[in-house]
């Protein structure tokens, strides 16, 4: 018989896709859960999913883990104090008024509110600031989708030192897991039995809006890989003339090496898949008009801001942009042309592996963006990003986990400050040897017509870093003539300013 008097360990608030599951997760871990949803129906399903499990699978405990609340002030009357309460709404107006109703509720200055939304990193700062009278406002990102929620995400916490002591053990238990000695997931997926040996996916980033910052970056690079491998379908689908299921044995043979990722093995049983209604490929079936919610937006506009290159990221946000409008697309084929046969390759094994070591010169490329956008970030903000344990956290349980998070890992271990991560030795050396491969993909996608803009955008990023010399000096000798924006001479100090009266008399001064 439940007993009317426990207290519970913690609010989760908001029974959608992922609060549900991480409900379940820390009941899983020996927490009592208070639980909350604006829909009761979804009150009522994580309910009874936790007694179906808990009967299935755990039949010596008796008590429900977790309870469903009809409202705040009830879920706040539930719980331990100082109260800790786990957001898991929509990112934006949905957090602040679930803050709201709280206030309402009653709830006091020492309680914990985590918001585990993608919510935007400015968001966060500034929500530390507003509600530090009323209680204590923590955020933690989390990546790993619904399975990854429910059986161990990665989780990206920040903000207040004391209310990290306080979930620190909650937070640990409950996410993925890693073995130590060869950077692999630990995986499980019964409930009732987490893992709970291994390195756990969880650090803390530091200061408030720092770990949305960190999570913003994370889901630009999965833009970027997710594009990717995408390009390459295309160009093995339309290009080579492969099947979608073909398309799909060729990517688990790549996930068995370098490329070895959990979007590189959903990938290829997407592609392996029939469509129930007509037995075709499904993902022939599924309209190419790709979605998005906003943080690879953010990672792209972050980096414009700050002025560090991200161009795959960037493009990863257009190409999804570019999908979206068919109408212009189905016109635009009527009127423009192209080559006249798609890809030509001489040998169609030889191109698949150029292609797989094209992708892998790709994806480094594109988390060296990442890890770049995040350390000019934190120089700009004063943070102290520790870029080995972000590796290592992304390492299992979040979308981007791959076993290079591993290589990625020990390049910063190495060192700390690495300035771009295509300075790591492994990494330059990789790219090294496989970047002629890199350019027959993007010249033969070029000579295809089929576009790849993230794969050649990683190429240009990459040739820009090797370049010591870029055309800039052009650029500006094109501004001092027209709008006398100055430029520095070569021969001179770094700082000094030369203006040449370009419309007159062609002198040059010295500004
Ligand atoms: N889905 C994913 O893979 C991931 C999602 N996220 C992020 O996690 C957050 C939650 O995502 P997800 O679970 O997918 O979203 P869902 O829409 O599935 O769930 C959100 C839930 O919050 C409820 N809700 C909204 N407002 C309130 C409120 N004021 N009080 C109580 N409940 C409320 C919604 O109820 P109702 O439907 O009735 O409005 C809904 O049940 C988002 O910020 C998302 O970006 C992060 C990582 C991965
Ligand atoms: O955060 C996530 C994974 O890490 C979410 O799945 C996110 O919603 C994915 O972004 P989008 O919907 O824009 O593709």
């Amino acid at each position: 018989m439940n007993n009317q008097n426990q207290l519970y360990d913690i609010g989760v608030i908001g029974l959608g896709v992922m609060g549900k599951n991480l409900a379940l997760n820390i009941a899983d871990n020996q927490y009592k859960v208070a639980a909350f949803d604006l829909d009761a129906h979804k009150v009522q399903d994580t309910v009874q999913q936790e007694e179906r499990e808990r009967k299935q699978y755990l039949k010596q405990i008796t008590e429900p883990r977790i309870l469903g609340c009809n409202n705040l002030s009830e879920m706040l009357s539930k719980l331990e104090k100082p109260r800790v309460l786990l957001l898991s709404v929509p990112a934006g107006a949905p957090v602040d008024g679930v803050c709201k109703s709280l206030i309402e509720a009653g709830i006091e200055s020492d309680d914990i509110v985590i918001d585990t939304g993608n919510s935007l990193w400015t968001d966060t700062v500034e929500r530390e600031q507003r509600y530090s009278k009323d209680f204590a406002f923590f955020s933690c990102a989390v990546s790993g989708g619904e399975v990854g929620a429910r059986f161990g995400p990665s989780l990206m916490p920040s903000g207040s030192l004391t209310a990290w002591n306080r979930i620190e053990p909650i937070w640990q238990a409950i996410a993925a897991k890693v073995d130590a000695k060869t950077g692999l997931p630990i995986e499980r997926f019964e409930p009732g039995n987490p893992v709970i040996e291994g390195e756990p996916c969880t650090t803390y980033i530091g200061p408030a809006g720092s770990g949305h910052y960190v999570k913003m970056v994370h889901n630009g690079i999965e833009y970027a890989d997710m594009q990717l491998i995408c390009e390459a379908y295309q160009l093995l689908h339309q290009g080579l003339g492969l099947t979608a299921a073909e398309v799909g044995d060729v990517f688990e043979r790549w996930n068995q090496g370098s490329l070895n990722s959990y979007l590189m093995e959903i990938s290829a049983d997407v592609l392996k898949q029939a469509d129930p209604l007509t037995g075709a490929p499904l993902v022939e079936m599924i309209l190419d008009k790709a979605g998005q919610k906003g943080t690879g937006l953010w990672t792209a506009v972050s980096s414009l801001q700050i002025g560090c290159p991200a161009p795959t990221i960037a493009e990863a946000v257009y190409a999804r942009a570019v999908s979206t409008q068919k109408s212009q697309r189905q016109q635009l084929n009527q009127l423009l042309s192209g080559p006249s046969e798609s890809i030509k390759v001489e040998e169609q094994q030889a191109f698949i592996n150029q292609l797989e070591n094209a992708l892998y010169c790709a994806k480094v490329s594109c988390y060296a963006q990442g890890f770049q956008l995040m350390a000019m970030q934190a120089k700009e903000q004063g943070w102290q990003l520790d870029f080995a344990e972000i590796a290592k956290i992304w390492r299992a349980g979040c979308i981007i986990r791959a076993t290079f998070l591993q290589s990625i890992t020990q390049a910063y271990q190495q060192d700390s400050e690495l300035e771009n991560l295509l300075m790591a030795d492994t990494f330059a050396k990789g790219l090294s040897d496989k970047q002629h491969d890199w350019r027959i993909a993007v010249s033969t996608a070029a000579m295809g017509g089929i576009p790849a803009p993230c794969i050649s955008s990683a190429l240009a990023y990459y040739d820009s870093y090797r370049s010591v010399t870029l055309p800039a000096n052009l650029l500006q000798g094109q501004r001092d003539y027209f709008g006398a924006h100055t430029f520095e001479r070569t021969d001179r100090p770094a700082g000094e300013k030369y203006h040449l009266n370009w419309s007159s008399d062609r002198c040059l001064h010295k500004v």
